[in-house]
């Protein structure tokens, strides 16, 4: 017979029990005593797949020698007023040969241990808004566990997003301070907040590359589920770990690699839009949250109203390879995983006002499901630097062929493109794969389009790619590797077709603007990954 002291805990309703002295110098801890419940085998009570760490119990005048696993419950569920629970489960004893012990805490790896700076950034508009609970009742007591407190001497500082500009002045002020190359930024968002700060940092510059941890807290959360996809696999029929367990055990035990970049300069006049507001699109259908696409009619959904705040991209007057011809200097952004024109740009867009946010990761397929009934050919010069062509040298490129579509709508001699996405991962979300051949940190990019194929044939492709990148190999689909791509936009009024995405961010360039993407060599960050 043994006891068991299972407690659940939130950052306030409970708070958690005092870790064990023996895996962690600080701070002075001693374990929970055992309660007076008892049962046969508290370790079956664990659910391997909700372990985050394990710790060594020291022994104590109050306390039980032993293990103490701390496991994630479930996620509250969405758009709920739940709270992020995790478990503390008192084992006396551990079998050698149990696969729980590839959990056992030891110590704070490099990135997180002096005299490494470490910031925590709480994103409080991504995704679901989950990020200031995920600190409160989760990540803040597991680090304290651990021996990492907020605060001076030695603990962390954290930063609640007040606006848009937060992470980037992050980014800016680790620049001016020159102490990038030292930090370590802990970042509860999704994507966006990974493109803020490599935008910070950049427009400052020449400061040393930080170490980026993610804990996805955002919509898609291509980077994170690029870089980890190979924990995402299904076993049979058993779900795959949680995106939250795996984040945390890569927090407390992963390697830092050199995150690739690339970095998309645009033509003079390009704006980097602020998020649509519903009023600005209160025209628009309200869309119905379904992932299925809608039946086909050819309706055009309403611009946006209102015009959308924008604000200038930042210009870098010392670089000369951005000067367009008349030597204007060119504003430019930094990407760490898409930068997309046509039907994904639109669709990130469309599906930013905050009605649509609310649905999650659906709001993608709302938007899509909307904006393929439009079935636009985006008119655009396309062309490519591939690998091993020389510097400047460029090769037009032009949609695959393709036969009529189902719905016998599409243009097959048309040189328009509806799809133009490069990217340097392999999921845009966990299922969703939109480059198959992409291995995390591989620093390619590749290119995905099509031309103007009509609804029903954009949305198998789609269809398809969300099941785990099958559009690949499918009729009238182009996907190959490049180093430098140039996409000089033909579209004249309609300003919802001259839009690009980076990262999640949309750059809306001038009437004949353009974007010049390329691969970078990496350096600009580093990213923790398992
Ligand atoms: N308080 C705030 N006010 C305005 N903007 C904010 C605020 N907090 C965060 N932001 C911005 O909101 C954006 C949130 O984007 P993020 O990518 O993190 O979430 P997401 O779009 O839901 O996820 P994903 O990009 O993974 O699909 C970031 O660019 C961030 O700078």
């Amino acid at each position: 017979m043994t006891a068991e002291n299972t407690s659940p805990a939130t950052g306030s309703s409970t708070p958690p029990p005092s870790p064990p002295a023996s895996a962690v110098e600080k701070p002075p801890v001693s374990s929970p005593a055992p309660s007076t419940e008892v049962t046969a085998d508290p370790l079956s009570s664990i659910n391997p797949k909700e372990v985050v760490f394990i710790l060594r119990a020291a022994p104590g005048p109050s306390s039980a020698p032993g293990y103490l696993v701390y496991s994630l419950l479930a996620p509250p569920r969405q758009n709920s007023d739940e709270r992020f629970v995790y478990t503390v489960t008192h084992l006396p004893r551990l079998p050698d040969d149990s696969p729980l012990r590839e959990f056992l805490f030891d110590s704070l790896p490099a990135y997180l241990a002096a005299p490494r700076k470490v910031h925590v950034v709480v994103s409080t508009r991504s995704g679901l808004r989950q990020a200031e609970g995920f600190y409160a009742d989760v990540l803040a007591p597991l680090l304290k566990v651990v021996g990492l407190e907020e605060g001076d001497g030695g603990g962390y500082t954290t930063t609640v997003t007040k606006s848009a500009e937060t992470i980037r002045e992050l980014g800016r002020e680790l620049g001016r301070e020159g102490t990038a190359g030292n930090a370590t930024v802990v970042l509860l968002s999704g994507d966006g907040g990974v493109v803020d700060l490599l935008n910070g940092l950049d427009q400052v510059g020449g400061a040393g590359a930080p170490v980026i941890v993610t804990l996805p807290m955002g919509t898609g959360n291509a980077l994170f589920y690029s870089l980890h996809k190979h924990h995402f696999v299904l076993e049979g029929k058993a779900a795959p770990v949680r995106r939250d367990v795996v984040a945390l055990r890569t927090l407390l035990g992963g390697r830092a690699e050199p995150l690739p970049t690339f970095r998309a300069a645009f033509s003079p006049g390009a704006r980097l839009l602020a998020p649509p507001t519903d009023e600005s699109v209160a025209a628009t259908p309200t869309p119905t949250p379904t992932p299925t696409p809608a039946p086909s009619t050819e309706t055009t959904a309403p611009l946006p109203s209102a015009p959308p705040r924008e604000t200038n991209l930042h210009d870098d007057e010392d670089d000369d390879d951005d000067d367009d011809d008349e030597g204007h200097p060119t504003p430019h952004l930094i990407g760490a995983i898409v930068l997309s024109y046509g039907f994904h740009a639109a669709l990130v867009w469309e599906s930013d006002t905050p009605s649509h946010r609310r649905h999650g990761a659906l709001r993608f397929y709302m938007a899509a499901n909307e904006l393929q009934k439009t079935a636009h050919g985006y008119d655009a010069l396309v062309s490519v630097r591939r690998p091993g062509d020389p510097e400047g040298v460029f090769t037009r490129l032009l949609p695959p062929p393709f036969g009529p579509g189902p719905d016998g709508k599409g243009k097959p001699g048309s040189e328009k493109f509806t799809y133009l996405l490069m990217t340097l991962v392999s999921n845009l979300e966990r299922t969703f794969g939109i480059s198959p051949h992409s291995q995390p940190l591989d620093g390619k990019m590749r290119a995905v389009y099509f031309g103007e194929v009509g609804e029903s044939r954009t949305s198998i492709a789609m269809g398809a790619a969300a099941n785990k990148g099958e559009h690949v190999g499918m009729e009238g689909i182009g996907y190959e590797e490049v180093e430098e791509v140039k996409v000089v936009v033909g579209e004249g009024e309609g300003r919802r077709w001259r839009i690009f995405c980076v990262d999640g961010s949309t750059v809306r360039v001038e009437k004949g603007g353009w974007v010049k993407v390329r691969r970078e060599k990496g350096g600009r960050a580093m990213i923790v990954v398992s």
